[in-house]
């Protein structure tokens, strides 16, 4: 549930009137104030509505909740901010939790709890950013708030994602038809299901936070494994959905909080023993959901928290694909027309030949188009700071299993590559790869080197750095010389979604086949959900729906 508000001055002429602080006070309109389990003050009814103060009379920010605004006596209920937490539990409720001493002894400290009810969705975000605002200004005694209107403070999220890039995502996200798109992947979902029952000796009497809740459904098994009480954050409209599904499975749900917002804003009555999430991108990374998991690891779990999963990895080997290059080459072959009514197009030849080359290639191929053993880089969630995140520098080496050339490095987050062995789960596994647009000639044996860099941006995605080189072979090798480099640009949020079963492979004449260590059937095993490589995610499928 969540809260809103009704920002008004001491007039109490309701929410048109814009927001005026006046001496350092700040009111709203409140649809009611209910405090819980309280004997000490009578709860208030709808009927009378409530207005709450913001104000520091005394230099300690403090938020008082009168029956009547024009009441300048004594508060209903007085919160004091430093220690208060405000909760969302729907669109137009909140509860705001704070510290008070017991009447017969100041030693002993219970919780409050009050429930507000707003009049309307908007206010209730308004006097959530007020909140914070308060408190965060209010802690230091006596000091003053800046007069005016307060706007609200922009969190770390928005800080660095670009507002109609996270509009779009929590859009996507808050249609019930990706969430079952997610849901109906068996094999992902699947995998987290069997790992957190598998692990529950870990859920039970444990306090969860799920990271990214989406429908609930991880949320829903981490209360079936036992936990005491899953606090379900979702910033998407999702998360009434998610409500109506926790309501409908009664036994688990009411150990199940839905809590709408980012988790890099909302706050949480306690701190986690476990972190769940499922906020791995195509290649690891995209969608900057890692982020968030980050953030909410600092916020929310206690210093030693499991989180589930703990680490990601991205795999890396170099490819050879004749067909996907001559298919992304042809693309721009439409610009080389000199007379396209009359026009002659071949200016923009190779803005356009370069331009399909920016596009990482999302698509399941063959393993066989391997031409060297993969490598791995390992991102550790438990200890990587957010900022690592921001940019990502993977030093590249490889030996050539074959001679062939070298159309650009192929990346998969699983541990396994997809094989178009019979038997292997029907499920999609699409990889990534990063086409040069001229490729490299290697002969079996010779060393491939490069760097593969992701620089995050705004739009909640990667620029994509790839250098490839291939050092000199035979008389002058020992001088190290290289011979070959080439490098490309991509962005991770323009692919070139290629979907479609895995290509036939034929082989290059000019190569042998090698004994791919990849080449074996997908064998999922969900024993420990700390091989997140394990869990196959549909993220990578959803981005295609994103563009
Ligand atoms: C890949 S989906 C996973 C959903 C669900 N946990 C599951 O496994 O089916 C990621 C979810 O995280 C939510 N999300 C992404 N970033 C978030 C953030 N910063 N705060 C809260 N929710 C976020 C998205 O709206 C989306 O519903």
């Amino acid at each position: 549930m969540e809260a809103s508000v009704a920002k008004h001055n001491n007039n109490n002429n309701g929410n048109k009137q814009p927001l005026v602080q006046q001496q350092q006070q700040q009111e709203f309109a409140l649809v009611s104030v209910t405090e819980l389990a309280s004997s000490s003050s009578p709860p208030s009814s709808p009927s009378s509505p409530v207005t709450a103060r913001f104000g520091a009379d005394n230099g300690v920010a403090e938020l008082r909740f009168h029956r009547d605004s024009k009441s300048t006596g004594a508060a209903a209920i007085v919160v004091e901010l430093q220690d208060a937490q405000l909760i969302k539990l729907g669109p137009v409720q909140s509860i705001c939790i704070s510290d008070c001493s017991s009447s017969d002894t100041v030693k002993e400290k219970y919780s409050r709890g009050v429930t507000i009810q707003f009049r309307n969705e908007e206010e209730s975000k308004t006097f959530h950013c007020s909140f914070q605002q308060w408190k965060k200004q209010g802690i230091v005694q006596g000091a003053s708030l800046p007069n005016g209107v307060i706007e609200p403070t922009k969190s770390k999220f928005d800080d660095k994602i670009e507002s109609s890039s996270a509009k779009m995502y929590f859009h996507y996200y808050g249609q019930l038809l990706h969430q079952q798109n997610m849901l109906q992947d068996y094999v992902r979902t699947g995998t987290y299901y069997a790992a957190v029952i598998e692990n529950r000796a870990d859920f039970i009497g444990r306090v969860v936070v799920d990271v990214g809740a989406g429908s609930g459904i991880l949320s829903l098994f981490a209360a079936q494994a036992g936990a005491k009480h899953v606090y379900a954050v979702e910033a998407s409209e999702m998360a009434e959905y998610a409500r109506k599904l926790i309501a409908g499975n009664p036994s688990l749900g009411d150990r199940i909080t839905v809590i709408k917002g980012k988790v890099e804003d909302v706050e949480l009555p306690e701190k986690a023993d476990i972190l769940i999430s499922e906020p791995m991108g195509t290649l690891l990374v995209n969608e900057r959901m890692l982020e968030s998991y980050v953030i909410a690891r600092d916020r929310f779990l206690t210093p030693n928290g499991k989180m589930f999963p703990t680490v990601g990895r991205i795999h890396m080997a170099p490819f050879s694909d004749e067909y996907l290059f001559i298919e992304i080459a042809n693309k721009s072959l439409f610009w080389q027309q000199r007379n396209y009514y009359g026009v002659d197009l071949t200016p923009l030849y190779n803005s356009a030949f370069q331009g399909y080359f920016t596009q990482p290639v999302v698509d399941a191929f063959d393993p066989r188009v391997l031409v060297a053993p993969a490598i791995f880089h390992v991102i550790n969630f438990t200890e990587i700071k957010e900022e690592d995140l921001y940019e990502i520098d993977i030093p590249l080496k490889f030996i050539a299993s074959v001679g062939a050339r070298v159309h650009g490095l192929a990346c998969c987050t699983v541990q396994r590559w997809l094989t178009t062995a019979p038997g292997a789960p029907t499920t999609h596994w699409y990889q990534l790869r990063c086409v040069l647009s001229q490729p490299l000639y290697v002969m079996a044996g010779q060393e491939i080197t490069g760097r593969l860099r992701m620089v995050a941006h705004n739009a909640q995605s990667y620029t994509i750095y790839l250098t490839l080189s291939v050092k000199m072979w035979g008389p002058g090798a020992e001088q190290g010389g290289i011979l070959q480099t080439e490098s490309c640009k991509l962005d991770l949020k323009e692919p070139y979604y290629r979907m479609s079963q895995p290509q036939a492979y034929t082989m290059a004449q000019d190569q042998q086949p090698h004994q791919s260590i990849h080449s074996q059937d997908i064998n999922i095993q969900a024993d420990d959900l700390e091989e997140p490589e394990l869990i196959q995610h549909l993220s990578q499928n959803l981005d295609a729906q994103l563009q």
